[in-house]
């Protein structure tokens, strides 16, 4: 038997290109990949993180950001402990879809499933979004925020490590028994 005290189930969503493979391979493998190719349909991977002496193994959902693939990745967003939302903040496009993003979120996932915004590209030195805009749509939303780079590998781990922690929290647990 596997040694694990919880299994979450994270999905990743946002527009094509903003990073959210290299986000999961970062977390799961330690790379940055050159040369990503767009993903189609969904994707998955697994990493067990320990918070405070407990095993939980996430199941890292990674969605097609593309148009073309939403009705596919929608039904992966119903078993989702929690959504992460992505943008690049390199990039204006992105960050104008996520009430897009997030009415796709309150008609498919679960009310209570823990929504993060993550704003990535944080190496780039042509930021469009300051971090206030982004920390603003968060709190507006009420989603957690945090900047990241898959790139630098910053905030990368501490993201994923957050989540782990948020979700042994009671009341998202009980939720999904
Ligand atoms: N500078 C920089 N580039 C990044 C970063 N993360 C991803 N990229 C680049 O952005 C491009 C798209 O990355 P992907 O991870 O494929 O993007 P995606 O969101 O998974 O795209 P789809 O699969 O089409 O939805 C690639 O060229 C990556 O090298 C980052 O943190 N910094």
């Amino acid at each position: 038997m596997e040694d694990y005290k919880y299994l979450f189930k994270v999905v990743l969503i946002g527009n094509a290109g903003v990073g959210k493979t290299c986000l999961v391979r970062r977390f799961t493998q330690g790379i940055f990949p050159p040369g990503q190719g767009a993903t189609i349909g969904v994707d998955f991977m697994i990493k067990t993180v320990e918070i405070d002496g407990l095993k939980i193994k996430l199941q890292i959902w990674d969605t097609a950001g593309q148009e073309r693939f939403r009705s596919i990745t929608q039904s992966y967003y119903r078993s989702a402990h929690a959504l992460i939302l992505v943008y690049d903040v390199s990039a204006q496009p992105t960050f104008d879809c996520l009430p897009v993003w997030l009415r796709e979120v309150e008609e498919y996932a679960s009310p209570k499933v823990l929504r993060v915004l993550v704003g990535n590209k944080v190496d780039r030195d042509d930021r469009e979004i300051p971090p206030a805009v982004g920390e603003a749509f968060s709190r507006m939303n009420n989603m957690y925020f945090i900047e990241t780079s898959a790139k630098d590998c910053s905030n990368v781990d501490k993201l994923f490590q957050e989540i782990a922690r948020e979700l042994i929290q009671v009341e998202h647990f009980l939720l999904f028994q």
